[in-house]
């Protein structure tokens, strides 16, 4: 009897521990660290000369940002940059972008314009950052301004996959603002998205309230 009083507060717990859920995708050309960088994030390890990414790779990563549980779904690439371009499902639904370059590889920053372009094309509004790559290879390089984040308005960090500078703080940021962007839509279609997920949660609750009293969903032949 005393786990059976004990199971609902359970129930009612984890429905709540599962937090919103955002989807941050990492945008650059390939070689420029974004693998490395979510690895250093999530597993705060570095392995030099590991293969290119052939595959999309989906982290999951679980976090509080004040008193909420934040479940953030981490995309990195499947190796689709080296034809400059992503799939559309990339960037559906995305809530913030990063895009990296390497600070010692001018090509990489010059090809942001194109990998910006085509994030506005699918994504106007979400949060986006700029991150210069690879600074312990050129510490002088943490020194030099570059003009493509303001000139977008958009936040840059200088940061090392390899020595970890910088990478905490970059994410961290980035969960925030991807957290406030779905809470906070300001592009049109996203306001929809948000106001079905709201009403499709508000469903949930009141199915398993109604479970939790004891109730049973109606067989089809009854409806
Ligand atoms: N010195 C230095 N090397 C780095 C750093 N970050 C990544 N690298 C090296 O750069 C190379 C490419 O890193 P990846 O993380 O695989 O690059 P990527 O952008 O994921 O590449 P693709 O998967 O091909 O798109 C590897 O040899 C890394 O060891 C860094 O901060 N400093
Ligand atoms: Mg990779």
């Amino acid at each position: 009897m005393a786990n059976d009083v004990g199971s609902i507060p359970d129930l009612v717990q984890k429905k709540h521990d599962v937090g919103e859920v955002v989807k941050i995708i990492c945008l650059g050309d390939s070689a420029v660290g974004k693998s490395k960088l979510m690895e250093r994030f999530l597993m705060d390890e570095y392995r030099p000369q590991q293969m290119s990414t052939y595959a999309l790779t989906l982290y999951h990563h679980q976090t509080t940002i004040g008193n909420k549980n934040v479940v953030v779904d981490f995309w990195d690439t499947a190796g689709q940059e080296r034809f400059q371009s992503m799939h559309p499902s990339y960037y559906h639904k995305a809530h913030a972008c990063i895009m990296v370059f390497d600070v010692q590889r001018k090509i990489t920053y010059k090809n942001l314009y194109n990998w910006y372009k085509e994030l506005r094309e699918y994504r106007p509004e979400i949060p986006c950052c700029v991150v210069a790559n690879k600074i312990d290879a050129d510490l002088k390089m943490a020194q030099r301004s570059f003009n493509f984040g303001k000139k977008h308005g958009l936040p840059l960090y200088y940061v090392s996959a390899a020595d970890g500078t910088n990478v905490v703080k970059m994410f961290r940021d980035m969960i925030k603002k991807a957290l406030d962007y779905k809470q906070n839509p300001r592009d049109f279609i996203d306001e929809v998205l948000q106001e079905l997920e709201n009403f499709d949660l508000e469903k949930k609750e009141e199915n398993s309230e109604a479970d939790e009293d004891g109730l049973k969903t109606e067989s089809p032949e009854f409806v």
